[in-house]
């Protein structure tokens, strides 16, 4: 077996992100993921680099997406020998890519690799009705003129009137993403104040941290945009207690304003052996130190559909023998405010630790002042598969400013899945 190596994340870059139906709206997932990808070889210098892989993904993707990244690495300016594919794990697309191609580094089977995700709400991949679809599949198999007119028979005005529109809902249960996460707040008692004060301390951070240019070597500007468009540095407690919940009953907690919006956007990450690394002359930022997936079965059980990083980030903790207060940084993406302070009560609570997860203690609190420094998906937005990127880039370069450390990653994602990891320094 090939011999584990160190990999280093060396830098990412992403385009700022857009509320959904706006700048980015006539923008495709090629193009945004292109531009990302364009602005990483720009910036470290890779055009006609020949990689190990680029792996990326976009949770909506039309059909004729069938490999969408390959098709990004040979609209770029990477060598075409590039290899690259798509992977699809909902919100944790873009960790779960960064994972693939860290596990391939460690294992010696490449020396350098780009992970990323795209989405759009925006472009959404609307689909004909399925009765017009059985028809116009009918009619292209169709030999002679009377199959013809008997598929042509068979369309009707009001499939055109009707097309599939993707929901952002749960197949098995029917209930959006919101919906589940308001039973979650329920379960775990959130209250409204505490969602509003998560909601306004990630939009106080990231306002914060472009000031700071934190981004300004992350990111390229795109159509316009030189800042994430859902960012509200002028938002307050007052304004946020306005706002009429949009989930759940009438004494429900969760909001416009402590729920991600729908967002447009992309994000790539470079990642390669220390050797690879040293050879292109490239700083190291942080090390990929360890990653892990869970899944909750959120159909017949009564766990949260966004609860699997409470199970995840256990186990790899056990796993490398660390605690939760291990850590200098943690970068909780923001689904839903609520999400992250159900998250945080699981590990806190004694039953929850004791039952679910067979501890004799609990996992214990985390230093609030550690949790989303730069602001998370609640300021900056949430396009799906694009978040994960986001997130190892900024926690990367966070650990590259300390100079030593370790951060934690967790990413709740559709179909009661989750992905973690560890970064280290
Ligand atoms: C997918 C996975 O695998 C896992 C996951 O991550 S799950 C998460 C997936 N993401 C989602 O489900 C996102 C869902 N979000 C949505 O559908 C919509 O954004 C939403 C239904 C929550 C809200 O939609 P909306 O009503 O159109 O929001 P929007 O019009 O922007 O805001 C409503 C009001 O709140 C205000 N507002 C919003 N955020 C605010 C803030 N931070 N401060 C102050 N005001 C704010 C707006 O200004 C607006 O006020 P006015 O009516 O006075 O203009």
């Amino acid at each position: 077996m090939p011999t584990v190596r160190r990999v280093a994340v060396l830098g990412g870059n992403r385009i700022p992100f857009a509320r959904s139906n706006s700048r980015y709206a006539a923008a495709s997932n090629q193009d945004m993921l292109t531009a990302a990808l364009d602005g990483l070889i720009a910036r470290f210098g890779l055009a006609g680099e020949r990689l190990g892989e680029v792996v990326a993904g976009a949770v909506l993707k039309h059909s004729r997406d069938f490999n969408l990244t390959r098709e990004v690495v040979l609209g770029s300016r990477l060598d075409p020998g590039t290899p690259a594919y798509d992977i699809q794990q909902a919100c944790g697309t873009g960790l779960e890519a960064a994972i693939l191609v860290a596990n391939k580094i460690a294992l010696g089977q490449i020396d350098a690799g780009v992970a990323g995700g795209v989405d759009t709400t925006s472009d959404a991949p609307l689909q004909v009705n399925e009765d017009m679809r059985q028809a116009l599949l009918e009619l292209n198999r169709a030999r002679t003129l009377g199959a013809r007119l008997k598929a042509v028979a068979k369309l009707r005005p009001q499939h055109a009137l009707r097309p599939e529109i993707p929901r952002n809902a749960e197949p098995r249960t029917g209930l959006s993403m919101g919906e589940h996460a308001a039973l979650t707040a329920l379960r775990w008692e959130i209250s409204r104040q505490a969602q509003d004060e998560l909601a306004l301390a990630s939009h106080r951070r990231l306002a914060a941290a472009y000031d700071r240019g934190f981004f300004d070597d992350l990111m390229t500007p795109y159509l316009g945009l030189t800042r994430d468009q859902n960012l509200r540095a002028d938002s307050s407690l007052e304004k946020l207690a306005t706002l009429k919940p949009v989930y759940g009953r009438e004494d429900a907690t969760m909001t416009a304003g402590n729920s991600t919006p729908l967002t447009d956007g992309a994000s790539t990450v470079l990642l390669a052996s220390p050797e690879w690394a040293q050879a292109h002359s490239l700083p190291v930022l942080a090390y990929f130190a360890d990653s892990e997936t869970a899944a909750v079965d959120y159909v017949h059980g009564d766990e949260g559909l966004l609860m699997a990083p409470a199970y995840a980030v256990p186990r790899m903790l056990a796993r490398n023998g660390l605690t939760l207060q291990d850590f200098d940084y943690y970068e909780i993406h923001e689904a839903f405010a609520s999400q992250v302070l159900a998250t945080l009560a699981a590990w806190e609570s004694p039953e929850f630790c004791k039952e679910r997860l067979g501890l004799d203690a609990p996992l214990g609190s985390i230093d609030r002042d550690r949790l989303n420094v730069n602001g998370s998906s609640l300021a900056a937005g949430h396009p799906f598969a694009a978040t994960g990127g986001r997130i190892v880039a900024t926690l990367a370069k966070l650990l590259a400013q300390k100079g030593s450390g370790r951060g934690l990653i967790s990413i709740c994602a559709a179909g009661g899945q989750g992905v973690v990891a560890i970064l280290e320094r």
